[in-house]
């Protein structure tokens, strides 16, 4: 896809993609030039009157979107220069970071020509997290991005319809908690009502958790569900997936190492070190357009 930036026009210009069926508008917007309000967001997410998506990824310079006041100040490692992934929840709330949305970020810049393949700085919230296009055949990509360091908050719980969940809080530049339950299989896991809030504990978690619920390690793998802030149940959800990867291999007594996670939305793979994190996956591109605010 060839989309020029953004420039002043009646409609909005925006691309489509998802990574493991976490989908986004994207919408190129280099000098943060859009009100991207919470209006506007629940609009281009609704997926009856709008184009439909889990959120937004705004395509914007860090030092625009300082100049326009809706960055404060530039977050760790970010520099004015960078390209900015403004990330909104479907329901116009702000997000300090998205996994898969900085995969499918990472490609749409290279693929617009905004940046060259090799590493991508992609600033977010949460600090810089370096992306790489590993693999690209036009709209379909192969991209791992460093996830920074998983930070364990304690033991916490969720209610998931009738069972109470015990789970490890863990911050990945956004609040999770995950969810590891012992005798879990695929089968029970696809019978839980993840598609309906979780009961959490709000002085544990107060500006609201993703929660994750999984099914324990068996040979390198672990299947999981999401419950996301502000979009309800997603098909996929990174920065979930790393932290149940965190969770699920402590829970068999392990810090590092590789665990392939099976989501609604597909597959992807988590490496954790000592320190650091990465999470390689799919990002597809699937429309561009122009969209017709009203
Ligand atoms: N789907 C994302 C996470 C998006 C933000 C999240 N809903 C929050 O409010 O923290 C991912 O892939 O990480």
């Amino acid at each position: 896809m060839a989309l020029k930036p953004s420039a002043a026009h009646s409609g909005l210009e925006f691309l489509k993609g998802h990574g493991t069926l976490n989908d986004f508008v994207i919408l190129p917007d280099d000098g943060a030039e859009v009100a991207l309000d919470e209006g506007l967001v629940r609009a281009l997410c609704d997926r009856r009157a709008g184009i439909g998506a889990d959120g937004v990824l705004r395509i914007a310079t860090a030092g625009a979107l300082l100049d326009k006041g809706v960055l404060d100040t530039l977050p760790n490692g970010v520099g004015e220069s960078d390209w900015f992934m403004d990330y909104r929840n479907a329901d116009g709330s702000t997000a300090e970071m998205c996994g898969n949305g900085v995969r499918v970020f990472a490609h749409v810049l290279v693929s617009t020509g905004r940046a060259t393949s090799g590493e991508v700085r992609v600033g977010t919230r949460s600090g810089l997290r370096p992306a790489r296009v590993l693999e690209q055949d036009g709209d379909r990509a192969l991209v791992r991005v460093d996830m920074g360091e998983p930070r364990l908050l304690g033991v916490s719980y969720a209610r998931v319809g009738s069972r109470t969940l015990a789970g490890i809080g863990i911050d990945m530049g956004n609040p999770h908690l995950a969810c590891v339950v012992p005798e879990l299989d695929e089968e029970s896991l696809r019978a839980l009502p993840v598609d309906q809030q979780p009961v959490f504990d709000t002085e544990f978690f107060p500006e609201g958790v993703n929660v994750e619920i999984a099914t324990p390690v068996r040979d390198g793998r672990i299947s999981m569900r999401v419950h996301e802030r502000g979009a309800g149940e997603t098909m996929s959800c990174g920065t979930g997936i790393v932290a149940t990867a965190v969770a699920a291999l402590a829970d068999a007594g392990s810090e590092t190492g590789q665990v392939v996670v099976q989501v609604p939305g597909g597959e992807v793979v988590v490496d954790l070190s000592e320190g650091g994190s990465a999470l390689t996956g799919p990002s597809v591109l699937v429309a561009e357009g122009v969209f017709r605010a009203s």
